[in-house]
C-alpha cells in the first residue's frame, strides 16, 4: 500500500562572544567575590574540577559497560532507517560486514537496491529493503511488520533517518515545522510502539540518531533542532519507564556533531568551515554504542562533549562560540513563508 518491498536472502547463515542574557538561567554578569580564598577555591574548580568532571564524562559517555567485539552482531535482525545514503548506509555496510541480517528502509528504492546488493557482497546474513515515505506513522508501522513477518523477531531498531529541513533563517512555515515533527520524531514513536514487543522478547536495543542540534541549539536549525529536542525528551522518558518495568530494552541516543555525509556537507559547508567527522567512523560508533547498551554517545566527542558540559555551566558563552563558527554573510535570506508548507 505504502510501500514497495524487496529482498534477498544470502543461503549461507542468518558572532558575538558576549551574547545576550536573555533566556539564560545563569547570571551574564561575573559575580564579584570578597573573599580571596572563595576566589581560589573558584579557580581550582575552573582549572581542575571541571576538566576532571569533562574527562570523566567523556571516559563514561565513551567507553561504555563491557568491550566491543564484532560477532555481537552477528546473525542480529537489525531494521537500520535512512539507509539509503549517509550515515545510515554505512551503518548498513558495518552490519552487513560483522554478519547481520539487514531491513532496510529509505524513500528512494534504486539507491536502496545497491545498498542492499553491496550488504550482501559484503557478507550480511540477509538484505531487503522496504522504501516509502516516514511523514506516514502507517509507514513506519509496515516497516517492522515486514520485520516480524520475515524474521519473526527484532535484536536492534536504529532510528536514523531525517527529512529536508532548510539551512536559514527561520522563514515562519508552521507547516513545515509540523511536517519535519512527522518524520524526524513521531515515526520514532511509531515505529519504537510497533517493534517494542519484538525487542521485549529478544532483549533488544533502540539506537536513536540525534545531533548536538538536539542539545545544543544553532542557528538556522530551527524546525530540525525542535525535532531532535523532542527525541531526547521522549526517549529518556521512556528509558526511566523501561527500568521501573524492568522492561530489558536499551535506549542509546547518539548526539552527532557535524559529519561528512553529501546532504550536510551540501547544506551548511559555505556557512560552517569547521572541517566534518567522517561518516564510515561515525557509523561505526553508532553499532558499537548501541550494541554496548550505553546510554549516550557522543560523537565527535572532542567538539560534541564540551559543547554539552558548556551548555549549563556557560551556556552564554557557548552559544557565543557557536555563532563565531558561523559565516553569516554567506546564508542568503530566503523570503519568508506565506504559511503554506508543503
Ligand atoms: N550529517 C550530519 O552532519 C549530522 C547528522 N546527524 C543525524 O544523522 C542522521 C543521518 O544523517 P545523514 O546521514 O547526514 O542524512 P542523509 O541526508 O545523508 O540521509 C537521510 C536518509 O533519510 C532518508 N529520508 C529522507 N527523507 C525521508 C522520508 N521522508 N522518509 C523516509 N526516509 C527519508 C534518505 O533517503 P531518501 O531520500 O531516499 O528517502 C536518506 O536515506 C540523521 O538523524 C541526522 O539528524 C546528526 C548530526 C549531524
Ligand atoms: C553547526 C553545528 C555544530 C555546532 C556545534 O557543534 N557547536 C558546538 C561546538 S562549538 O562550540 O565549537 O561551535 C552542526 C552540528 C550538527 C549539524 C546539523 C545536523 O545535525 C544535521 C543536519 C543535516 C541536514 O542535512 C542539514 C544540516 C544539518 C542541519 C547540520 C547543520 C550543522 C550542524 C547544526
Amino acid at each position: 500500500m505504502f510501500a514497495k518491498l524487496q529482498g534477498a536472502r544470502k543461503e549461507k547463515a542468518p558572532a558575538d562572544l558576549q551574547g545576550s542574557a536573555q533566556n539564560s538561567h545563569c547570571s551574564p554578569r561575573p559575580r564579584v567575590c570578597s573573599n580571596p580564598s572563595a576566589g581560589k577555591g573558584m579557580g581550582l574548580l575552573l582549572k581542575v574540577l571541571i576538566p576532571l568532571l569533562g574527562l570523566g564524562l567523556a571516559v563514561y559517555f565513551y567507553s561504555g559497560p563491557g568491550n566491543f567485539n564484532e560477532e555481537m552482531l552477528r546473525g542480529k535482525r537489525v531494521i537500520v532507517t535512512g539507509a539509503s545514503s549517509g550515515i545510515g548506509e554505512q551503518m548498513a555496510y558495518h552490519l552487513a560486514r560483522m554478519g547481520a541480517h539487514v531491513l532496510l528502509t529509505a524513500r528512494t528504492e534504486a539507491k536502496l537496491q545497491k545498498v542492499v546488493d553491496k550488504c550482501l557482497d559484503l557478507g550480511a546474513a540477509s538484505a531487503r529493503y522496504v522504501s516509502g515515505s516516514m511523514e506516514s506513522t502507517a509507514f513506519a508501522e509496515e516497516v517492522v511488520k515486514e520485520a516480524e513477518i520475515t524474521w519473526g523477531g527484532l535484536d536492534m531498531l536504529i532510528l536514523n533517518h531525517i527529512g529536508y529541513s532548510y539551512f536559514n533563517f527561520f522563514n515562519g512555515d508552521v507547516d513545515h515545522v509540523r511536517k519535519v515533527m512527522e518524520t524526524n520524531f513521531l515515526s520514532y514513536v511509531a515505529m519504537t510502539v510497533s517493534a517494542l514487543p519484538m525487542l521485549k522478547e529478544s532483549e533488544g536495543s533502540i539506537v536513536v540518531v540525534s545531533s548536538v542540534s538536539g542539545k545544543v541549539a544553532s542557528p538556522f536549525t530551527a524546525p530540525y533542532s525542535a525535532t531532535k529536542f523532542a527525541l531526547e525528551g521522549f526517549f529518556s522518558s521512556l528509558r526511566h519507564e523501561f527500568i521501573i518495568e524492568n522492561v530489558n530494552v536499551s535506549i542509546t541516543l547518539c548526539i552527532l556533531g557535524y559529519i561528512n555525509t553529501e546532504n550536510a556537507v551540501r547544506a551548511v559547508s559555505h556557512v560552517i568551515k569547521v572541517a566534518p567527522a567522517p561518516k564510515e567512523e561515525c557509523a561505526l560508533e553508532i553499532i558499537r554504542s548501541g550494541a554496548l547498551r550505553q546510554r549516550e554517545l557522543h560523537y565527535p566527542a572532542s567538539t560534541v562533549t564540551p559543547a554539552v558540559l558548556l551548555r549549563d555551566f556557560a551556556p552564554d558563552f557557548l552559544d557565543g562560540l557557536i555563532r563565531s563558527n558561523h559565516q553569516v554573510e554567506n546564508i542568503k535570506r530566503a523570503p519568508p513563508s506565506q504559511g503554506s508548507g508543503h
